[in-house]
């Protein structure tokens, strides 16, 4: 039974109150071990050690040392790279296949990458003064402070290293928060920092919820100074307003209705794969993927009968199967809402192309969270389902007639995450691209993710880009000096 305690000043601490809860595997349901759950006694001391490793030895490192100690976290997450995709396949209970080429090497990327790209420039401006001698001024960046990290559970190592990269990379301290249903990689995170020799206090974990927990302790501290965070947009409503008191910076990444728009003059093959992939990757538990497909009229059916038969060839399995691609769910509770869509679904008039049920699995596998894989069509644009993020392996697919008339239904969402364009016509794809209202639009492509690019959502998807040098708006202070000549 494996037993997840918090990472407080570099050692792994248990919650004073003695308070745990359970980690279940959602393959199976069988019990992973117990999670400490932090009180405001641990998210207290985990920030104070923060605060106090601002002032340590890290503070005296300079940027090609501080660069030198990611590199050299990043090699070590890709030495202890079968523990890491163990740990992240266990409480996820994602294909090893699909976590070994996206959540464990991202992770360490995202120490790699951020170490030599957060450099931080000096911007510098001469200006005239009426004494005719000038003055000079320096932008000059420092630290934003204690960084609260509030990460989710759909990539969890992915997502939470994403942001603690660019932290440390600009000399900040973390207090990271993983999603209660994944504590496993950021515990074990702790345990690569003091490998590589990070001081005590610059990287800190504590477990728990939200509300009334961990997650709320940790965004309300009057200590932390900025908070990223990425989930679900009301939850990012709520951390708004306990960053609102003391005036902190809020980086949010939250949800999607993402938008596929397959034109007529796609290469077809390449739209159903990428489609099919958005839609169901990582059982579609995907902030970026697809929810709502708009195909060309003249090559719906075509496109509809191909998607289903790959949507059929998709198998189910533990992740230690070599052959299974698709996953459970992360959770029965997730499991419930995103049943809940399906039963929706057919109340509001879907069509069920294929799925929209829980499959047999077995006995062995019966109780985990799986569920089907599913497509829909024939709903109206104003179905819940059609608007309201689920999460989940499911799409639903329908026709257009003019390339105006899909911008209009792709765009006419709250959300403003990301589109994928299929198209071969250059001149329409970066028409249609430039007309998206997204943070991100792919074409003929999804998820092709450059770290040096911007990244986050437009409307209710979020505020504020990460990524590459956005951001160093995040996690810097700048502060101009002014000189008199
Ligand atoms: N990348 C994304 O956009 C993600 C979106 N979601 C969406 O959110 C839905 C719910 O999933 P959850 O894990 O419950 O997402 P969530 O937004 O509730 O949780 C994300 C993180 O925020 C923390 N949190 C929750 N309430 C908080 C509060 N009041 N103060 C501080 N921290 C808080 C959680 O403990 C977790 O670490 C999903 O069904 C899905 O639709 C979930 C995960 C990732
Ligand atoms: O590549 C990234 O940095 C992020 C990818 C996915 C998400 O943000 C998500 O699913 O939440």
């Amino acid at each position: 039974m494996k037993e997840f305690k918090h990472f407080i000043n570099g050692e792994y601490v248990a919650s004073a109150s003695g308070k745990t809860f359970e980690n279940r595997s959602p393959v199976d349901n069988s019990l992973i071990g117990q999670v400490h759950e932090a009180g405001e006694a641990e998210v207290d001391a985990a920030v104070r050690a923060a605060k106090a490793a601002l002032k340590g030895p890290w503070s005296k490192l300079t940027q090609n040392q501080r660069a030198a100690m990611l590199n050299k976290i990043a090699d070590r997450i890709n030495e202890r790279f079968d523990e890491f995709l163990a740990a992240e396949c266990l409480d996820t209970g994602k294909p090893r296949s699909m976590a070994s080429h996206i959540d464990i090497p991202r992770g360490a990327a995202n120490f790699k990458e951020f170490a030599d790209s957060m450099n931080h420039p000096t911007e510098g401006f001469r200006m005239d003064t009426p004494d005719g001698k000038g003055a000079v001024n320096v932008g000059h960046r420092t630290p934003k402070g204690v960084i609260a990290v509030v990460s989710p559970w759909n990539l969890p190592l992915l997502l939470m290293t994403f942001k603690v990269g660019p932290a440390l990379a600009c000399g900040n301290t973390v207090v990271v928060k993983p999603s209660e249903e994944t504590p496993a990689t950021a515990t074990l995170l702790g345990e690569v920092m003091n490998e590589c020799g990070v001081p005590p206090g610059v990287f800190n974990v504590v477990h728990g919820f939200g509300p009334d927990s961990a997650g709320a302790f940790l965004t309300s501290h009057p200590l932390v100074d900025a908070i990223t965070f990425t989930g679900e947009t009301r939850t990012g409503e709520i951390i708004m307003k306990a960053a609102a008191v003391g005036l902190r910076n809020v980086s949010m990444e939250c949800g999607g209705k993402n938008p596929g728009l397959v034109f007529a003059d796609c290469d077809l093959e390449k739209a159903v794969e990428g489609t099919m992939r958005s839609a169901f990757v990582n059982c579609g538990q995907v902030c970026l993927g697809t929810e709502r497909v708009y195909v060309e009229r003249s090559i719906f059916d075509q496109f509809l009968a191909r998607m289903k038969e790959e949507v059929a060839k998709l198998k189910l399995g533990r992740p230690e199967d070599p052959d299974a691609n698709f996953g459970p769910l992360v959770s029965l509770e997730h499991r419930d809402k995103v049943k809940s869509y399906y039963d929706l679904a057919r109340e509001e008039g879907a069509t069920v192309e294929i799925g929209g049920g829980i499959p047999d699995m077995g006995a062995e596998l019966n109780d985990g969270a799986w569920i089907e894989p599913t497509i829909w069509t024939g709903l109206p644009e104003d179905a819940r389902v059609i608007r309201e993020e689920i999460f989940g392996p499911c799409c639903h697919i329908r026709p257009f007639d003019t390339e105006e008339e899909a911008i209009e239904l792709a765009n006419d969402t709250s959300y403003g995450l990301a589109c994928a364009i299929w198209t071969e016509n250059s001149a329409r794809a970066l028409r249609v691209a430039e007309q998206m209202e997204v943070g991100l639009a792919w074409v003929n492509s999804w998820f092709l993710r450059d770290l040096r690019t911007s990244f986050g959502g437009a409307k209710q998807s979020g505020i504020g880009r990460e990524g590459g040098v956005h951001g160093l708006e995040f996690y810097t202070e700048t502060k101009n000096i002014c000189i008199k000549l």
